[in-house]
């Protein structure tokens, strides 16, 4: 079983509560054992290539798709027992969602708001008043859904996705082909969301897109859970400990070099002039023992520089050797 948090018991504190969820499409296993926590308030990135069961798993965390078997709670609530409290707690944008390109802004968001039944046409109005305000799109409340922008329409239907006030948002691939501006606005709206108490489940097959905007981070690869915690964390999971340094001296490039390849965890030694680089696989400790013996040795350390295997490589490295598998 893949697990992660897992508890006995319905987890209090916990917005999200994923218990050995399985999603079968006829004979293929989309989902298999997952199980996840995701704390109340966080905002937490679900990152795993093109068919990893992302969306599957979302779309059994917004009551969209029956799980084969297996347990989820919203808020504690069994989604499988109480499918209308489910509803009301969660809002989902799926990816790529459609706006009609007839309807302004507005028009948009009261024709949800009426779906949702929220009140009296007033109530309406300030409630998507206040959704237009939480992106950032109040002047634009007359424009025609048409004439939007990628970003602006990815404001739109996150606006239209908050009307009913959700605690737990799930919010697939949202930073999809925006650029870096409009990410920016996207994870400062997501961080102010999840500061009122929101929590925040949000996927995207870019490592880098969701280290920049989540807490914490959980990987998926061909429907499994390979694992979950902060980007440091995820990374020594996956046992990607290896990292580039550089050395930089004053003088004796070459005769440092040659004491560094005796060092224990040091790979692929190269020297120029003044430099020493090379790859190191060893803990933090032993890094720091290695540095402070360099120095002692009598070797005059100028600068001291580390490299880390980007997010990106590992989880290429992790579905490369997937898919020869
Ligand atoms: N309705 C369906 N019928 C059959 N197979 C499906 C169905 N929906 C998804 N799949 C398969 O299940 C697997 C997981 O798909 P899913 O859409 O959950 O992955 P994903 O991580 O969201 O991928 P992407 O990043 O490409 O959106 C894929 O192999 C996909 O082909």
């Amino acid at each position: 079983m893949t697990s992660v948090n897992a508890s006995p018991a319905v987890e209090r504190s916990a917005a999200i509560d994923i218990r050995d969820l399985r999603v079968d499409y006829g004979d293929f296993v989309a989902v298999d054992d997952l199980s996840l926590t995701v704390p109340r308030g966080e905002v937490f990135g679900l990152v795993g290539p093109n068919g990893a069961g992302k969306t599957s798993t979302f779309r059994v965390l917004t009551t969209l798709m029956m799980p084969t078997y297996g347990d989820v709670f919203l808020e504690g609530v069994d989604i499988q027992e109480d499918l209308e409290s489910a509803r009301r707690i969660v809002g989902y944008m799926p990816d790529l969602a459609p706006v009609p390109s007839d309807l302004k802004i507005w028009e948009f968001l009261d024709f949800h708001a009426a779906a949702y039944g929220l009140g009296t046409k007033a109530q309406r109005r300030e409630r998507v008043a206040e959704c237009l305000e939480e992106v950032a799109l109040t002047d634009q409340r007359n424009k025609w859904c048409k004439e939007l922008s990628r970003g602006q329409t990815q404001r739109v239907v996150l606006a239209k996705t908050l009307l009913h006030r959700p605690k737990v948002l799930i919010l697939d691939e949202p930073a999809s082909g925006l650029d870096p501006l409009a990410r920016r606005d996207l994870r400062m709206t997501l961080q102010r969301l999840a500061n009122h108490g929101a929590t925040i489940f949000v996927s995207s097959h870019i490592l880098s897109e969701l280290a920049e905007m989540c807490t914490s981070v959980c990987v998926m690869n061909r429907g499994r859970l390979l694992a979950s915690g902060t980007a440091d964390e995820v990374r020594h999971q996956l046992g990607s400990s290896e990292r580039t340094l550089t050395v930089t001296l004053l003088a004796r490039a070459d005769e440092a070099a040659s004491w560094i390849s005796s060092r224990h965890a040091v790979r692929d030694v190269r020297s120029s002039a003044h430099q020493v680089v090379f790859d190191f696989n060893g803990s933090d400790e032993d890094q720091a023992a290695l540095m402070e013996d360099l120095i002692h040795a009598g070797f005059r350390v100028r600068t001291f520089e580390e490299k880390r295997t980007s997010f990106e490589e590992i989880l290429v490295e992790v579905a490369e050797s997937n898919r020869r598998s």
